[in-house]
């Protein structure tokens, strides 16, 4: 990846000021869920920014040449658990990356997708021929990673996506992502309230994982 014009924007990210909220800290002190000895180091990690973190579709022809350019550019390193996931410093992330990265994210050769939310799929261990509702998809990073790990296991296309959303406009923007970008035959998109899904719709032996993928 190139190194054009990166200093000046990191430098102001660098010197922002803190984040602070009262609300979110009497939330978070009332959830008892941190000790009070713990409570100053808690709030240092959390007011650090969070690395970038994107994930390479290596369902894409040629995705190995974009893993290569990754793994020359220090900036960035892989996710010891999963195979081209890349991890940034946020402050190593200037303009001229951010822009490379939105334009690989245009083309669907990679995906910006926090680490946390690459684990349900990987912990659903899913198989080409699964049947996969993910109750709550929008904006469809996990149903996108869903999708490619169907593809990297088989060619077959005979596995099924279902991706539901309550909120229409976010629902409207799967439609795109699933069928111009992921390609992926055997999905639809439906708009409704995962809380009030038809039970009977499934049969036995099928599984719900966090925050709402169902395998079949
Ligand atoms: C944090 S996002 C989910 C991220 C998504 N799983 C991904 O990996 O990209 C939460 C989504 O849940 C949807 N949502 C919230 N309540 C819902 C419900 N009862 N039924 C269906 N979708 C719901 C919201 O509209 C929102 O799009």
């Amino acid at each position: 990846m190139a190194r054009h014009g990166a200093a000046r924007n990191t430098a102001a990210r660098r010197t922002a000021p803190v984040e602070t909220n009262s609300l979110f800290e009497e939330f978070y002190q009332k959830q008892q869920v941190v000790g009070e000895d713990s409570w100053d180091e808690f709030m240092t990690v959390l007011q650090k920014p969070m690395p970038v973190v994107v994930r390479l579709n290596r369902t894409k022809p040629h995705w190995q040449e974009l893993q290569v350019s990754f793994a020359m550019d220090v900036r960035w390193s892989e996710l010891p658990w999963f195979p081209g996931a890349w991890r940034c410093d946020a402050k190593d992330y200037d303009d001229s990356l951010r822009s490379q990265c939105s334009a690989l994210n245009k083309s669907y050769a990679l995906r910006f997708q926090e680490a946390a939310s690459l684990v349900p799929p990987l912990l659903l261990e899913v198989k080409s021929t699964d049947l996969l509702l993910d109750l709550c998809a929008a904006p469809g990073s996990k149903t996108l990673e869903c999708i490619e790990l169907m593809r990297e296991e088989s060619d077959s296309l005979e596995g099924v996506v279902i991706a539901n959303d309550a909120d229409a406009e976010r629902c409207f923007e799967l439609l795109p992502l699933i069928t111009r970008k992921a390609r992926h035959p055997g999905c639809a998109v439906v708009l409704g309230n995962g809380a009030k899904y038809p039970a009977q719709f499934w049969g036995p032996g099928d599984q719900l994982l966090q925050p709402g993928l169902v395998r079949g």
